[in-house]
């Protein structure tokens, strides 16, 4: 089985996908953030190293979809390859910090991949207001996220929801973040668990 967080930077994916997968004992995958060798630069300066940094995601993103598929384990991952093609790299060619040639480019690529990869079993999306987006990633502290604006989550955020409103791929559950604390209260938690449980009834 195969489940998958999605949400918007700061939303809370990696924080519910390590509660998720200490639960019920499925496997993780998270992103490859910490020794990613393009995120930093790319912060510093989006225009120049965007089409590096996409292709990165999708090259790693796509090698997770192959061992999802090929390990047969539960695993719950955090962020989907869907999000880098229609959320990140769309939302970089909007604001022209991708140019028409190097998206055409890399859609050429993700529609290939697209044909060998399969949708979650589940969809998990943590839908977030920007104001509690920045509060969560000015917790979290990565020096190179300062530089995010209220006006990149904000797009990214329009991008997620129009994705979200159009996805019929597989299950989807809709998770409103904001308004729950699943890390400070049990009873949050079991909330989501008894959703999980009832979109995945009978797979369980
Ligand atoms: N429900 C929550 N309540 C309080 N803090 C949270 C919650 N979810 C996430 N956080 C904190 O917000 C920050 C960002 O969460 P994270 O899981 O890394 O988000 P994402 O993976 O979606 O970017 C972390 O410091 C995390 O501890
Ligand atoms: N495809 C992507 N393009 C640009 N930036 C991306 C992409 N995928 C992830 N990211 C960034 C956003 C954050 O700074 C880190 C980790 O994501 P998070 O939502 O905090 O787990 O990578």
């Amino acid at each position: 089985m195969h489940i998958a967080v999605t949400g918007n930077i700061g939303a809370g994916k990696t924080t519910l996908t390590t509660m998720l997968s200490k639960h019920y004992g499925w496997d993780a995958q998270f992103e490859d953030v910490d020794h990613n060798p393009y995120l930093e630069d790319f912060y510093a300066d989006m225009s120049k190293w965007s089409f590096a940094l996409q292709i990165y995601f999708l090259g790693s993103r796509f090698r997770q979809v192959k061992e999802i598929r090929e390990s047969g384990k539960n695993i719950i991952q955090d962020r989907t390859i869907y999000e880098d093609a229609h959320i990140f790299a769309e939302n970089l060619n909007d604001m022209n910090l991708l140019s028409d040639r190097d998206f055409k480019n890399y859609e050429a690529v993700f529609t290939l991949m697209k044909s060998f990869i399969s949708a979650p079993d589940l969809l998990i999306y943590l839908k977030s207001d920007v104001p509690n987006l920045v509060k969560k990633i000015y917790k979290r502290g990565r020096e190179y996220e300062a530089s995010i604006s209220i006006e990149y989550l904000s797009k990214l955020n329009q991008k997620y929801e129009k994705w979200i409103s159009n996805y019929t791929e597989g299950k989807l559950l809709v998770i409103e973040v904001d308004d729950i604390d699943f890390v400070e209260k049990p009873e949050d938690f079991g909330f989501i668990l008894e959703k999980i449980e009832a979109e995945l009834n009978g797979l369980f």
